[in-house]
């Protein structure tokens, strides 16, 4: 045999075993360790799960919520949890291609998954590179010593209550040219029928927009319309499963990412440059990613033009899609229940009275707040959190091998009687009248080191839109309303949230 066949023989039965290695061996040898642990889940087999899990979401998408008991969806959002916790128990493992994920459901162990993240045993999951395309470059989807940087120059940025207050006049403008917009299609009317999801996010790209890009914030919102395009390229991939080099065949969807990525890093690149000429811009978002700040050492650092870029790009995916989500299901919620509808009006009379909201008064909207707490209970815009462990661990009792992605499903949590009651299915603000007992059961936000840096401006921003409308309108579901809440990254109201708007009369 010639040497050179010899070699290349060789190379490919090299390339053989590695390829059993990974894709039977390994996944085999986890099932077992698992299995022997008492921990089950479906059987591992690469083209029956890839099609099982890709059906199962087809069927989510097709099923129905019984209108009786409409908040009983948690077959729709997380169709592998409803499917496999009735089998195996609320921990179990499921399959993402041939890398084993493990569900865990148990409040305590959550709990320390979350805090420890980052701290040597647990790390943010990996994600693909075309979903790394919509935001993982960014704070939310990096890891050690960049992501401390990143996190500590974004956290001045929008962790900081004066800046947010500050911003707090740009809200209230932004939410009251949506409303002069609905009485425009009132037009004189008693009441009006509208999709509320879409206007929702309208005025919550337009706010994330003026809050980031200060005056260009026009680019900013045409920008944030190519970011909502990635998403849905994006949704697709999260559901299947990536194979190595994928993203540089030059499929349809392909070329369709490459062109947003690339228009979108041209048109931050811009609003870069513009920004920089502009003294009044000093309040913004924008401005401050670009200010050099001082680290815990003393030494001066900042973010180049790239990182601004992906942080941009995370913004609109973190900022403007959860807090949007919010708002709709708050306003679905409050239109299927009329008797918390008027308390809530009551509330925001007596503490707002006709006056333009200010940052100081929101703290004494209770029952708003706990109305938000409880949509977020029930409707949490990130419904699932990832992690990976980054080397072998244990776990109260498990041991889990290195690599091994962990699903924290919070709508689970959320949902569960076991947790909140025979009523957990039930809207009930009272819940929120104290915190939650435990810090594992409870995860709009996240928890420990990587929580939410948005949470403080998300939740001033509701509580202001949701004020302002509960003010001009009262408001019902329309019967053209489905009840179909589903996944694409965030929870969406499927067929859209059409809701019937009655002016108040003075
Ligand atoms: C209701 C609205 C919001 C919800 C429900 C929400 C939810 C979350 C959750 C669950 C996480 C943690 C993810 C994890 O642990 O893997 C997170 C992280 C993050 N959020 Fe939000 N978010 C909201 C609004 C915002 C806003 C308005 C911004 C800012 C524009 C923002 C910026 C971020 C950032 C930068 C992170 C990454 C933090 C890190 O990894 O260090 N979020 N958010």
């Amino acid at each position: 045999m010639h040497p050179f066949v010899f070699i290349a023989l060789f190379f490919l039965l090299l390339f053989i075993l590695k390829l059993l290695h990974v894709m039977l061996w390994a996944p085999l040898k986890v099932q077992e360790h698992f299995k022997k642990q008492g921990i089950n889940g479906p059987d591992y087999s690469l083209i029956k799960n890839i099609g099982e899990g890709m059906a199962m979401f087809e069927e989510a998408e097709r099923s129905t919520v019984d209108p009786s008991n409409p908040n009983k969806f948690l077959h729709r959002v997380a169709p592998f949890y409803t499917n496999f916790a009735d089998k195996y128990g609320k921990t179990f493992f499921l399959w993402g291609g041939p890398l084993p994920n493990i569900n865990i459901g148990d409040p305590d162990m959550i709990k320390e998954i979350l805090q420890t993240t980052g701290k040597g045993f647990f790390e943010k999951n990996d994600w693909d590179p075309l979903t790394k395309m919509l935001f993982a470059q960014g704070t939310i989807g990096l890891t050690g010593e960049k992501w401390s940087f990143h996190r500590r120059i974004v956290n001045q940025a929008f962790n900081n209550l004066p800046k947010i207050k500050a911003w707090v006049p740009d809200l209230v403008e932004s939410t009251t040219h949506m409303l002069e917009k609905w009485e425009q299609l009132r037009g004189g009317e008693e009441e009006f029928e509208m999709e509320v999801n879409k206007e929702i996010n309208n005025l919550s790209a337009d706010i994330i927009s003026k809050t980031a890009f200060g005056s260009s914030y026009s680019e900013g919102k045409r920008i944030f319309m190519l970011q909502e395009e990635q998403m849905y390229l994006a949704s697709d991939t999260m559901r299947s499963v990536y194979f190595p080099g994928f993203k540089y065949v030059p499929t349809k969807k392909n070329r369709m990412r490459w062109k947003l990525e690339k228009e979108i890093r041209e048109s931050v690149w811009r609003l870069i440059k513009s920004n920089r000429k502009s003294a009044e811009n000093s309040r913004n978002l924008l401005t401050s990613l670009m200010t050099p700040h001082k680290n815990p050492d003393g030494k001066e650092e900042m973010l180049d033009v790239d990182e601004i870029i992906d942080e941009c790009k995370g913004f609109y995916f973190a900022g403007k899609e959860t807090t949007a989500n919010l708002l709709t299901w708050a306003i679905v919620l409050l239109a299927q229940h009329q008797d918390w509808q008027h308390k809530a009006r009551e509330e925001v009379l007596r503490v707002l009275g006709d006056k333009e909201p200010v940052a100081d008064k929101l703290n004494e909207l209770k029952l708003v707040t706990m109305i938000l707490n409880e949509t977020l209970r029930l409707y949490p815009p990130s419904p699932l959190i990832l992690r990976k462990a980054a080397k072998d661990v244990t776990i109260g009792n498990i041991h889990i091998p290195a690599n091994t992605r962990i699903v924290i499903t919070t709508i689970a949590i959320h949902h569960d009687t076991e947790i909140w009651g025979q009523d957990a299915e039930q809207f009930n603000p009272l819940r929120f009248t104290e915190s939650p007992k435990h810090l594992g059961i409870f995860l709009p936000f996240g928890l420990g080191p990587r929580i939410c840096l948005g949470q403080n401006f998300a939740l001033i921003e509701a509580k202001i839109i949701l004020s302002m409308i509960l003010r001009q309108y009262s408001f019902v579901v329309s019967p053209t309303y489905v009840h179909a809440p589903m996944l694409i990254f965030t929870m969406q109201p499927q067929h859209g949230a059409q809701i019937v708007f009655s002016k108040i009369s003075n």
